[in-house]
């Protein structure tokens, strides 16, 4: 899995190593270089001749850049240095002009400047690391990089984080210089995974500094290794009832294939039994003969794939079966048209899946005067408030998937194709969630935080399974669902 950790953790595992005399920028920088002239090689065959441009901020991120800017001038690259404020990191400065590098600094018009950088075989952006205020770049650097892309945005390589991001949150309030690399140093930052920030930080790359960052990491993103872990793998002596019986309701006259493809993909995620409420079990079972119809004892629910609000029959089994999930401890998806029906309180074992525009109205609901556009802007912060709020888990939808849940636990995982962007992918979801639900409840109440780490799971195998269906091309809902289990096999390496 990917760890991440805030300013202040890398700030605090930072602090005994300088103590100590060890020498965190050297380090920083030499590696910044060796993967910045990597780059160059890459991308013009040759690094010697290669014009790049510093743009250095006023503290430890410019000296960063200053020094590995010293160390490429060494290797015969033309390095030119754009400073942006009155404080500079004078030690990284003076190097860089012992090495024969130049400097300019910005004083009143950013145009010149600008123009270097925008013409420029790369840029390394050390305008400003993890002593963001998080509220983009103002001033001369926020000038400077507003000039710059209106120029024409060049290769950039990020020093630890691009400037302007917040780096804790992934927020992007004002200026913010988008990187094609980002190198990062000592840990990654929760900013370089969370949406939106995620989708400007370009390629990651972690180096070492030997920080011991031990503790609870801020948001973590599993990876398919992580899988066989949390999988609810049958013991030899299992049975149906031991696996997990998961009851769904979802579909309707109106939408039939909700009910299937919910169904569908509990099936093939390799649950005990589904049980089907509603008003559509002759199509389910015809496309699924497995599929029992009707009332009985389930562990876990899949709410609401194919529910409108007009639905009362369906409406009447969801808050019918609510009662079951905080009285019994069934865990619960809560999907779609069932997010409005959700009591005020439920716990983590419910699991809610709403995209940004379906959170922002469970958050209106409560009093709080959020919109989509909010939601997308502070994904984390707001499945965090809605978790709060109700005691649920809550899994967000979008390109990347956010989930927030009991203990602190977040995740954000980016693992599907934008093709899975498609009708049906939601419903798909739900019911591998429910399944994977069913067969760990026992587990998810003694550790509830679990139920974050199963979701994040969830996400992982949907995504993987849109990539098995038709790698690189279009995929339909139905496909994902017929890819589930060879992908779960495979995940599971058996
Ligand atoms: N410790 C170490 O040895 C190691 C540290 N490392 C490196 O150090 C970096 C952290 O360095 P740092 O703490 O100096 O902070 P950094 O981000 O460079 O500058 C902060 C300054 O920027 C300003 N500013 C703030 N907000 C702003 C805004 N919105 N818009 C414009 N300006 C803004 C503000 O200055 P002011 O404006 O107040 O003068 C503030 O003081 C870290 O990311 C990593 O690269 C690595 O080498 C590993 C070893
Ligand atoms: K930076």
């Amino acid at each position: 899995m990917l760890q991440t950790w805030t300013s202040a953790q890398v700030r605090a595992a930072e602090e005994p190593l300088l103590a100590l005399g060890v020498p965190l920028m050297e380090r920083a920088a030499f590696a910044l270089h060796v993967r910045t002239a990597a780059v160059l090689r890459e991308r013009r065959r040759a690094v010697a001749g290669a014009r790049v441009v510093v743009l250095a901020g006023p503290g430890n991120n410019g000296g960063d850049a200053l020094y590995a800017g010293a160390l490429l001038a060494r290797r015969g690259v033309e390095v030119h240095a754009v400073v942006t404020a009155e404080r500079v990191h004078e030690g990284g400065l003076s190097a860089l002009l012992q090495a024969r590098g130049r400097a300019l600094r910005v004083d009143g018009s950013v145009d010149d400047a600008a123009a270097l950088a925008a013409g420029a075989d790369l840029v390394l952006d050390g305008l400003l690391g993890i002593g963001s205020d998080g509220s983009g770049l103002r001033g001369a650097a926020g000038a400077l990089v507003q000039a710059i892309l209106d120029l024409g945005r060049p290769y950039v390589v990020a020093v630890d984080v691009p400037s302007g991001l917040g780096v804790d949150d992934g927020r992007r309030d004002g200026i913010a210089l988008d990187a094609d690399l980002t190198v990062t140093f000592g840990g990654l930052k929760p900013g370089l995974l969370l949406p939106p920030g995620t989708h400007a930080a370009g390629r990651v790359e972690l180096v070492d500094l030997g920080l011991d960052l031990a503790g609870v990491p801020a948001v973590v993103r599993l990876e398919p290794g992580d899988v066989a872990d949390l999988w609810p793998v049958p013991a030899s002596d299992a049975h149906k009832y031991t696996r997990g019986v998961l009851g769904v309701v979802a579909g309707s006259r109106a939408y039939q294939g909700a009910a299937v493809l919910t169904t569908s993909a509990a099936v093939q995620a390799g649950i005990g039994m589904v049980r089907y409420l509603g008003d559509v079990g002759d199509v389910v079972v015809a496309a699924h003969p497995e599929v029992v119809v009707g009332h009985g004892r389930v562990q876990a629910w899949v709410f609401g794939p194919g529910v409108s609000p007009d639905d009362a029959g369906q409406r009447r089994r969801i808050e019918y079966a609510f009662e079951h999930v905080r009285e019994r401890g069934e865990a619960a998806v809560v999907d779609a048209g069932a997010l409005e029906l959700l009591p005020a309180h439920v716990g983590p074992h419910a699991v809610l899946t709403p995209h940004a525009g379906e959170l922002a109205r469970v958050l209106t609901q409560r009093g709080e005067t959020v919109d989509r556009a909010a939601v997308e802007a502070e994904p984390l912060r707001w499945a965090r408030r809605t978790h709060e709020l109700t005691g649920a888990t809550v899994l967000l939808k979008g390109p990347v998937t956010v989930v927030a849940g009991a203990q602190g636990a977040a995740y954000a995982q980016a693992d599907a194709p934008a093709w899975l962007s498609t009708a049906g992918a939601g419903d798909v979801l739900a019911g591998l969630l429910g399944a994977l639900l069913a067969g760990r409840v026992d587990a998810i109440h003694e550790d509830p935080s679990l139920a974050a780490a199963l979701a994040a799971t969830a996400a992982l195998v949907h995504g993987r399974a849109a990539h098995r269906a038709n790698p690189g091309g279009p995929i339909s809902a139905r496909a994902v669902a017929d890819a589930l289990p060879a992908t779960i096999a495979e995940l599971l390496g058996r």
